[in-house]
């Protein structure tokens, strides 16, 4: 299994470009099923993630030729059955069960499983696909769906009591492009990759209004051709180096990035003492004069994200004073703190919420990275402890970052993957 060392103490200074959003790819990947036509889709990031679901739209027919960041898709003729081996490695495989409903009104899909940061249920993505019309069965670990008559737009609210679900709002969108009639979500997923998702469909040739608010409408087609979209900047690995900034950093700036979907991020460090400017494609930070504690909720775009707040608490363990971190989309999504606490962090937990109060200096310690997130912020309180910090299950990492060492490197980490 790989591991990453990181010699603490460095600092951080230059520019990195930031790749395409992992979170937009995986749905747009999976609405290339929705036509015989080829689909061409630039800028997806080379992640675990992403070739597992290129390994999905192979295993359902499609063809798939990869140059670079560059995908040409072709699902000219597609099965509904998902193989089970691929979809339990990545929950996000979920999201080809609304192509699939569209296109063929016919989906096998393996039930995901729950996820160290929470219980993850998908009762709003078949509450939905029921709403259009299909029946819903789950049997032996599998969601069977079928409709035997074509499926009819509706009105629907689909919101559960964390908020709006982003999977479940692209996977409903997905099926009722194709589906006769007026479909109407609301309290949808307001996220810059639904509006991604969206605005890739209407190149398709569906009718979609409202994406990027919590009211959807979609006018359905009889059916989609091919089209070509580059996918949005990860708005996430871009948070993940500002606060690399934050903490340990002399001048960094992110490059290739949409500053408006970064805008809490950038207000959180802007009130926690940091210089922050923007350009119309680029963010810097430089060095904190006097930074200080910060408090922070996460909640559904444009709210401050969830996927960025295990960083938040990385920076908030180095910087003076309190701060206090409310969780309020995962249940569990606080595993970085027992691992943090490893390296001298000083953090009481109390249900959903983290209260940390800053240290003068991290040591080095061997940790485990448990999530995506929890591992980013592990390799950015390693960066800046005192000593060697040797992070375990890299493969997290390896979901959602692209070469992070590698960019963290070229701004002066000092990192290396071992094999043990
Ligand atoms: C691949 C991808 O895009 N992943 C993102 C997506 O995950 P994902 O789309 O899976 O997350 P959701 O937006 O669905 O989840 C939000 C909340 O709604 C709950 N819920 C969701 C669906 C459902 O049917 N029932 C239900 O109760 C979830 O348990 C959670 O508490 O949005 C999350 C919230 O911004 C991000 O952290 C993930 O990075
Ligand atoms: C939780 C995340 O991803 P996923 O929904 O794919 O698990 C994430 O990107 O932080």
């Amino acid at each position: 299994m790989q591991k990453l060392i990181v010699q603490g103490g460095t600092r951080l200074r230059g520019k990195v470009t930031i790749s395409g959003s992992k979170n937009s790819s995986l749905p747009i990947l999976a609405a290339t099923l929705l036509t015989k036509d080829e689909c061409v889709i630039h800028r997806v990031p080379d992640l675990s993630d992403t070739n597992y679901m290129l390994q999905i739209l192979r295993e359902l027919g499609a063809e798939v030729e990869r140059a670079s960041g560059t995908m040409n898709i072709k699902a000219e003729k597609i099965v509904p059955d998902t193989p089970y081996d691929l979809v339990v490695k990545m929950r996000a495989s979920i999201c080809v069960m609304g192509p699939l409903t569209g296109r063929l009104r016919k989906a096998v899909v393996s039930l995901p499983g729950g996820c160290v940061i929470g219980d993850r249920p998908v009762d709003l993505h078949l509450k939905g696909l029921e709403y259009l019309g299909a029946k819903v069965q789950v049997d032996g670990g599998n969601i069977h769906i079928e409709a035997v008559e074509p499926l009819k737009g509706c009105t629907m609210n689909l919101t559960s009591k964390y908020g709006s679900t982003v999977l479940g709002t692209d996977n409903v969108m997905m099926a009722a492009v194709l589906t006769k009639g007026t479909t109407i979500i609301e309290g949808a997923a307001a996220e810059p990759e639904v509006e991604d998702l969206a605005n890739f469909l209407i190149k398709m040739g569906a009718k979609i209004e409202g994406a990027g608010t919590t009211r959807i409408v979609i006018e359905g087609v009889e059916e989609l051709h091919g089209a070509e979209h580059t996918v949005i900047p990860d708005r996430i690995e871009a948070g993940t180096f500002l606060v690399a900034g934050a903490i340990c950093g002399d001048g960094v700036m992110v490059r290739n990035v949409i500053p408006a979907h970064l805008k809490t991020t950038i207000e959180l460090l802007q009130s926690s003492g940091y210089d922050v400017t923007s350009t119309k494609d680029t963010v810097t930070i430089m060095q904190g004069t006097s930074p200080k504690g910060f408090h922070l909720t996460t909640r559904p775009y444009p709210g401050f994200p969830t996927d960025m707040q295990a960083q938040f608490c990385a920076l908030a363990c180095t910087i003076p004073g309190l701060s206090s971190i409310k969780e309020t989309i995962f249940q569990n999504r606080f595993m970085h703190v027992s691992e943090l606490k490893r390296m001298g962090a000083n953090i009481e937990l109390d249900g959903d919420t983290a209260r940390i109060t800053g240290v003068p200096m991290l040591s080095g310690a061997p940790v485990m990275a448990s999530d995506l997130r929890a591992s980013a912020a592990l390799v950015l309180a390693a960066i800046n402890a005192k000593g060697t910090t040797k992070i375990d299950r890299l493969y997290h990492i390896d979901r959602g970052y692209e070469h992070l060492d590698d960019k963290l490197s070229s701004l002066g980490a000092i990192t290396e993957r071992i094999k043990e």
